[in-house]
């Protein structure tokens, strides 16, 4: 029996960065269900070949962008499928992924740039909005131990827009700015603006400004908490088995 197959026992489940901040909450969710099973905990300096050695059937990570890539080639390789958290993952690292998953069709890697319901409500509001106003930015707000910026979310949801705008054949949002302070204006993701803000006390937050003659929309989205992210987390867990190669978001999984 491959590692991916199941015994119709509960879902061995290995988590990558288990002992970071996400690591951690993930380990507490899954002691907590009852149809799923900590396998394996691995963290920086341990070895990926744990995962084999607990009989792992789905590996989660939650590491660093830096990292991610050798985790996920590492349990296709290795026959497990794989929930990743962990952003910087472009469109040209997805495509890698891809390649690796051709040989194993059997097998699922789901990667989400967020796991919480309402960020996830958020990315497609914006999306469905975007087209009928002239601006758009979005600006992330997050706790200051924070390795990336913009944000995983931020960067999905920019690109979103720019592709709702570009459908609805909307041109570059109005902006006459021609004199500024280096980074004022924030970083341009598909030529929509992204701000990232680092704060002590914050956790995960997010809001999208749009705007137009005479009317402006805010959408925001605050995760007060890790444990936002869990029934999300847990429930691609539950789902990857069933979802060959590779996917990204859990709007799917939510019938969005
Ligand atoms: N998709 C989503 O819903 C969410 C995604 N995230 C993303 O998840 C990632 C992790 O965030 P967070 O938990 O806050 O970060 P942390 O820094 O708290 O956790 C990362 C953990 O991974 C460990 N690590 C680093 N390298 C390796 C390695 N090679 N093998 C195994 N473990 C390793 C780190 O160890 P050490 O500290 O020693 O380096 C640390 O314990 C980020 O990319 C973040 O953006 C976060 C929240 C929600
Ligand atoms: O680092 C975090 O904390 C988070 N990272 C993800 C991102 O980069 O979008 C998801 C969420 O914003 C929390």
């Amino acid at each position: 029996m491959s590692l991916a197959e199941t015994d119709d026992g509960p879902i061995r489940v290995g988590v990558i960065g288990g002992r970071g901040r996400m690591g951690a909450e993930v380990c507490r969710a899954v002691e907590a269900a009852a149809d799923l099973e900590l396998a394996a905990v691995v963290d920086q300096g341990d070895s990926l070949s744990a995962l084999v050695d607990a009989g792992t059937q789905v590996a989660v990570d939650f590491t660093h962008p830096g990292v991610v890539l050798d985790g996920i080639r590492f349990c296709v390789e290795q026959g497990i499928h794989a929930v990743v958290g962990t952003s910087g993952l472009d469109e040209l690292r997805l495509s890698t992924i891809r390649g690796w998953l051709e040989p194993r069709p059997e097998l699922g890697v789901l990667i989400a740039p967020n796991f919480a319901i309402g960020a996830v409500l958020t990315m497609r509001f914006a999306e469905i909005a975007a087209r009928y106003f002239e601006s758009a930015e979005v600006i992330e707000l997050h706790h200051p131990r924070k390795a990336d910026a913009p944000s995983g979310t931020a960067d999905h949801t920019a690109r979103a827009i720019a592709a709702a705008r570009r459908t609805a054949g909307l041109g570059p949002a109005p902006d006459a700015t021609t004199q500024e302070a280096a980074g004022a204006r924030g970083a341009s993701v598909d030529d929509v603006r992204v701000h990232s803000v680092r704060l002590a006390g914050l956790v995960a937050h997010q809001e999208v400004l749009f705007g137009t003659e005479g009317e402006t929309l805010t959408l925001r989205h605050d995760s007060l908490d890790r444990t936002s992210f869990m029934p999300g987390v847990l429930l691609a867990v539950r789902k990857v088995s069933g979802l060959p190669g590779l996917t990204v978001g859990i709007e799917g999984l939510l019938e969005l």
